[in-house]
């Protein structure tokens, strides 16, 4: 295969993502697989192609303020050309002089000879500081929110949410948290392999989750990831999974009801059978269904079921289930350490129309409950519109429900109590910050 410029492969994955919205880490994966990079050349189109998109914010109001012009004036692919130029001259190992000059060389290969002197004089501007003087000028004379957004490179919205549920000597770790991306966590099908298998081959066991294990290295390489025997999976989505097989319940099939791509179906599934009992793995797109089958192909027949619906309008009988989860969709602002782009592609809008899903969804996981059956909400998000706001406003619907104490079934987990409810937080924990309410049916 003939190599390709890293430089190159990085921009046309850029371009991905910010003219065609790909996922930054698919958009990576497909190119690089026809890109005859190895080793230290697709390490540094990674750390481009995710630093860039990263601190993508932060370099978008840099380069404005070293061209003094607004970015829309610019053709789009030029500032994603700026935006890489601005990353390896602020924040990689690469010299400034070096970045400018292969930037114009990427600008002339691609866009052409007439942008190359803008991309020049703009590139030398930006690269005549280092990063923290430009943030020192960017934070000059904003607010708290402002200063803690450009500090700590997210949007204002998200840092204020994040200021809403932390303490305000939190709020900055907890968006630095969100910069460094975690080494892939993996987690055992119980029954069917064991954390010390894992960890026989070079893993560490996880701080909290009985079931996991963080490995460096590529996790489909592990024989138990290639057959199935284990996959990956946040450690604090394995947390949520374990608390509501702890809960105390009725006997009685557990119900996923939006399980794709079936990381804590592939957990509940196991432990479900552990217990006796079945799981029924929901999922309303079909190819996301697909995923769920093939997390959970490893089990015996008849440990699960996968099923393709909408879970606001189920075809099962109320009160069918002793465990319930409504892990529902959301913004996914609490995985934004592995989702480089996200936090400046989601819109505070979002929140809105993905509120009203996620009522219906807890509100079906709750009528698909029996009396003294179990359900847990849970989202990858500690934005309280998501979380506590949904909780309160549905269960006023559910007189008959109680909310447990969620921290009381993670207590190995310092420090994840939010009022009744579990946040966990990437700076506290080293998870995504999941949240979990606990509820059960009267
Ligand atoms: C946060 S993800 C679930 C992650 C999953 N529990 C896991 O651990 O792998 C939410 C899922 O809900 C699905 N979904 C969206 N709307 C739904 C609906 N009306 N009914 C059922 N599932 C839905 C999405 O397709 C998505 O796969």
């Amino acid at each position: 295969m003939i190599k390709k410029d890293p430089r190159r492969v990085a921009f046309d994955v850029l371009r991905d993502v910010t003219s065609q919205d790909a996922y930054a880490n698919l958009a990576l994966a497909k190119r690089l697989a026809t890109a005859g990079l190895e080793g230290r050349d697709a390490g540094f189109v990674t750390e481009l192609v995710s630093g860039t998109c990263r601190l993508m914010g932060t370099y978008d109001a840099i380069i404005e303020a070293a061209s003094g012009r607004s970015l829309t004036t610019l053709q789009p692919a030029v500032v994603d050309l700026l935006r890489l130029g601005s990353h390896q001259a602020l924040s990689m190992n690469v010299a400034s002089h070096a970045a400018v000059a292969a930037t114009v060389d990427l600008a002339r290969a691609t866009v052409g000879q007439r942008v190359t002197g803008i991309v020049n004089a703009v590139l030398r501007k930006v690269a005549a500081k280092d990063l923290t003087t430009w943030m020192n000028e960017l934070a000059r004379g904003l607010d708290e929110t402002g200063s803690l957004a450009v500090r700590g490179h997210h949007p204002a919205w998200i840092v204020n949410a994040y200021r809403d549920v932390l303490p305000e000597n939190e709020v900055a770790d907890a968006l630095a948290a969100n910069n460094v991306p975690p080494s892939p966590t993996l987690v055992v099908r119980p029954g069917l392999c064991e954390v010390r298998e894992l960890v026989a081959l070079g893993a560490r066991p996880t701080g909290y989750s009985p079931f996991g294990a963080v490995a460096d290295g590529v996790p489909a390489h592990l024989p138990p990831v290639a057959e199935r025997r284990a996959g990956v999976q946040d450690e604090g989505s394995q947390l949520v999974a374990w608390a509501l097989s702890r809960v105390e319940a009725p006997e009685g099939p557990w119900l996923d009801l939006c399980a794709g791509p079936g990381g804590k179906a592939a957990l509940l599934a196991g432990l479900a059978r552990q217990a006796g009992e079945v799981l029924v793995a929901n999922e309303s797109a079909e190819h996301r269904a697909a995923l769920v089958e093939q997390a959970l192909s490893a089990y015996p027949e008849g440990t699960a079921t996968v099923t393709c619906s909408d879970g606001r309008t189920p075809d099962w009988e109320p009160a069918s289930f002793a465990r319930v989860i409504a892990d529902v969709p959301c913004t996914g602002l609490g995985a934004l350490r592995r989702r480089p782009e996200s936090r400046w592609r989601r819109r505070h809008e979002d929140l809105a129309q993905l509120g009203a899903l996620q009522r219906d969804l807890f509100r079906s996981a709750l009528r698909s409950a029996m009396p003294g059956g179990v359900v847990a909400y849970a989202t990858c998000s500690p934005h309280r519109a998501e979380t506590s706001d949904v909780v309160e406003d549905v269960l006023k619907e559910f007189p008959d429900s109680t909310l447990l104490r969620a921290a009381d079934f993670l207590a190995e987990v310092p420090g994840c109590e939010l009022g009744d409810y579990v946040q966990l937080w990437p700076h506290r924990h080293g998870t995504d910050a999941m949240f979990l309410a606990l509820v059960r049916l009267g």
